[in-house]
């Protein structure tokens, strides 16, 4: 993974990776915090021509496949919500190395993101109405959408490393299929601990505004969490409650499949 330190993989590599993802989670939220919710855009036969699908589902489905085209989900990282029927790439696409097990590609938890994202969180960061904008809703969802997909499954790498520093101690593991034990052997809640708090101090951070308007000449910054562009506790508790759980989902699918 190019993200992570090409074919060099190691732990601190794909941590840093998910480091600097998270800016890109905090920066997609408060994005789409800046219309409400716009229920109108997920109801289902909304748009007569897109096959009584909503338009969320039409928007991603139409982005997905122009993605592909363009060379998009070559990457065991880059998964599509809706697989079924994508087009080629029409242009040569460069290959990256192949630091995964093959079967890498098959792991994914898209469904289980999807479900999160607009039955869950949507309700916890952008407040209830209608402005109209439904165009412009859809497209910061995929937005969101694509970079909790992509952050979820580099789980995928993180696992490999995990299993390439301990062998002897996840090899037993996977030939018991014993899913409870690995979650256990790859968790870190100290880790987990230090994310959280790393994600609501970045929310808190670039969720404020910024003015040249003091007395002072100062810059002159927001500072309760009420003014912030994105609440910084959902953002903490969307990484406790179903970024790493997911995560480590993830990391437990492709290891059941590692020694294959
Ligand atoms: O950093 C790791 O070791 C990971 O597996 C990633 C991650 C996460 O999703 O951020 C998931 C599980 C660990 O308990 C800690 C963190």
């Amino acid at each position: 993974m190019d993200a992570a330190g090409g074919e060099q993989l190691s732990l601190a590599a794909v941590r840093d990776a998910l480091v600097r993802l998270e800016d890109s989670v905090v920066f997609a939220l408060i994005e789409r915090a800046r219309h409400p919710r716009n229920a109108a855009a997920y109801a289902p036969g909304a748009g007569g021509g897109a096959g009584g699908r909503s338009l969320v589902e039409f928007f991603v489905r139409e982005a997905e496949a122009l993605n592909a085209k363009a060379g998009h989900y070559q990457k065991p990282e880059d998964v599509p919500f809706f697989p079924q029927d994508l087009p080629s790439p029409f242009f040569p696409t460069r290959s990256s190395p192949k630091v995964l097990h093959p079967l890498a590609s098959l792991v994914t938890v898209n469904d289980a993101i999807w479900k999160m994202y607009f039955d869950e969180l949507l309700p916890l960061f952008t407040v209830d109405g209608d402005d109209g904008s439904y165009a412009e809703t859809v497209a910061l969802d995929f937005a969101c959408l694509q970079v909790l997909s992509r952050r979820i499954h580099i789980g995928k790498y993180v696992a490999e490393v995990k299993f390439q520093d301990a062998p002897q101690d996840y090899s037993p593991l996977i030939q018991a299929k014993d899913s409870n034990s690995l979650m256990d052997l790859l968790t870190f809640k100290a880790v987990e601990e230090k994310v959280k708090k790393r994600v609501e101090k970045k929310a808190r951070t670039f969720g404020q505004d910024v003015t040249l308007e003091d007395n002072a000449g100062k810059p002159q910054v927001t500072s309760s969490d009420s003014e912030c562009k994105v609440d910084p506790t959902v953002v903490s508790k969307l990484y406790d409650q179903w970024v790493m759980p997911l995560t480590k989902d993830v990391e437990v699918e492709y290891l059941l499949c590692r020694l294959d």
